[in-house]
C-alpha cells in the first residue's frame, strides 16, 4: 500500500452506516488505488439470536444481517469491533451513529486519531445542555473533543433506498475546498449527487429538526387527517424549522432551505422514514414510541423523540415555546402528555397566521 493513500473509517454500522459503507466502499474500490481500499467500519459488537457475532457475520457474508438485511456490502468494507483500531490510521472519519451516542464515542476517541484527520458527520440530532441551555451540534462536539475539522452531510437519504442505488442527492456543509473535493471523490456518483454550501451548522440543524416534523406527518396520517391539513402541517413545520435554525445561526446561503438537507429531506422523511412510520403507528394504536421502536426496529433508533425533547428544552429556556407550537406539541405527544389529535386542533392558532408579510 502506497503511503500517500488516504484511509477512511466509518464510526458506526447501523442502517445508514451500513448503506453508506457500501456506497463509499464501492467508490474507493473503483478509484483504484487513490485511497486505501480497506474501509474499516466500527461495529459495536453484539451477539445475534443464533449466537454468532455480528462483525464475524458481516465480514463473512458481506451483509449487515441485523441493521441492513438483504443488501450486500462490498468485500473491502471490514467490520471492526474495536473502536480505536477502526479509527487510528484514518485520514477521514465518517460519523454515522445515533446522536445520543456521539459524546461518549468522541470521548473514547480523544487523542487516539491522526492529528491531521478530518471528519464528516451524517448524524441527525443535537444536544442541549440541561444547565446552560446551550445547543451543541454533532459537528461542534466532534471538533471540540477531537480537535479536527468536521463537515456535515444531510439530505433525503433513506438508507434502504441508497443501498438499492435509487437516485438521491445530499447537501454537504463545508468551508474548505480541499476537504470538499475529497468528499466529492468519495461520495458523488450519478445516483448520489452532491451540492456544497458553507452553511455547515444550518445543514446539520435541518437534518435533526426534520425528524420531529416527520413524526407530526406520521401522527397526521395515523389520524387520517385530510391532505390539505397534512400539507399545512408540513408547511407550518418547515416554517418552524427555518425559524429554529435562525435562532441558532443566520444562514449564509438564503436558498439553503430549498436544498436536499431542507425541504427534500422533510418530504422524504414524511413519506416513508422510520420516525414517520413509528408516529403513524402511535396515532393508530396509542402505544408508546419506545414500545414501537422495540417492536418494529430491531435495534435501530428513532431519532425524532430525542430531538423533540432537546428542541423543547431549548425553546423553553428561551421562553419561545408559544412561537413553536408544533415543536412543543411533538414533544408532549412523544411523552404521552397530550394526545396526537391535540396538535391538529392547535393548528388554527398557529402564530404564523398573525405574522405580518
Ligand atoms: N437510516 C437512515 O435512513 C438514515 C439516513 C440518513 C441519516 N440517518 C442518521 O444517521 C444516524 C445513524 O443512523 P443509523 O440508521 O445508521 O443507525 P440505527 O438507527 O440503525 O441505529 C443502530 C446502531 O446504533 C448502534 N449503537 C447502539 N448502541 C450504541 C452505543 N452505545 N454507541 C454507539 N453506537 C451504538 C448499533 O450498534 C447500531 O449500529 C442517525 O442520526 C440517523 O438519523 C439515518
Ligand atoms: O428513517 P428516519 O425517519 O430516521 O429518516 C431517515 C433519513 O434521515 C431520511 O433522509
Amino acid at each position: 500500500m502506497a503511503s500517500s493513500q488516504k484511509s477512511i473509517a466509518l464510526v458506526g454500522s447501523g442502517n445508514w452506516g451500513s448503506a453508506i459503507a457500501g456506497h463509499i466502499g464501492e467508490k474507493i474500490r473503483d478509484l483504484k488505488g487513490q485511497y486505501n481500499e480497506r474501509l474499516l467500519m466500527w461495529c459495536k459488537e453484539e451477539t445475534l439470536d443464533d449466537g454468532r457475532k455480528l462483525t464475524e457475520v458481516i465480514n463473512k457474508e458481506h451483509e449487515n444481517v441485523k441493521y441492513l438485511p438483504d443488501k450486500k456490502i462490498p468485500e473491502n468494507v471490514i467490520a471492526e469491533p474495536d473502536l480505536i483500531k477502526a479509527v487510528k490510521d484514518a485520514d477521514i472519519l465518517v460519523f454515522v451513529i445515533p446522536h445520543q451516542f456521539v459524546k461518549e464515542t468522541c470521548e473514547k476517541l480523544k487523542d487516539k486519531i491522526k492529528k491531521d484527520a478530518f471528519a464528516l458527520t451524517l448524524v441527525k440530532g443535537f444536544y442541549v445542555d440541561e444547565k446552560t441551555n446551550e445547543l451543541q451540534l454533532v459537528s461542534e462536539i466532534i471538533t471540540k473533543t477531537l480537535n479536527i475539522p468536521c463537515l456535515s452531510m444531510m439530505g433525503a437519504n433513506i438508507a434502504n433506498e441508497v443501498a438499492e442505488k435509487v437516485f438521491c442527492e445530499a447537501t454537504i456543509g463545508s468551508r474548505d475546498d480541499k476537504h470538499s473535493e475529497t468528499v466529492r471523490e468519495l461520495i458523488d456518483t450519478p445516483v448520489f449527487r452532491l451540492r456544497f454550501y458553507p452553511d455547515v451548522e444550518i445543514i446539520e440543524m435541518l437534518g435533526a429538526l426534520k425528524n420531529v416534523i416527520a413524526m407530526l406527518a406520521g401522527f397526521s396520517e395515523g389520524l387520517e387527517a385530510g391532505f390539505n391539513t397534512r400539507a399545512a402541517v408540513l408547511r407550518l413545520g418547515f416554517r418552524e424549522m427555518i425559524n429554529f435554525c435562525r435562532l441558532y445561526k443566520k444562514e449564509s446561503t438564503p436558498d439553503i432551505y430549498l436544498e436536499s438537507c431542507g425541504i427534500a429531506d422533510l418530504i422524504a422523511s414524511s413519506l416513508g422514514g422510520r420516525n414517520y412510520n413509528g408516529a403513524k403507528k402511535k396515532a393508530e394504536t396509542n402505544k408508546s414510541l419506545k414500545d414501537i421502536e422495540k417492536e418494529d426496529l430491531n435495534g435501530q433508533s428513532l431519532q425524532g423523540p430525542g430531538t423533540a425533547k432537546e428542541a423543547y428544552q431549548f425553546l423553553e429556556g428561551k421562553k419561545l415555546l408559544d412561537q413553536f407550537p408544533l415543536f412543543r406539541d411533538a414533544h408532549l405527544i412523544c411523552e404521552d402528555k397530550i394526545k396526537p389529535k391535540v396538535f391538529l386542533e392547535n393548528l388554527s392558532k398557529h402564530p404564523e397566521f398573525d405574522r405580518k408579510q
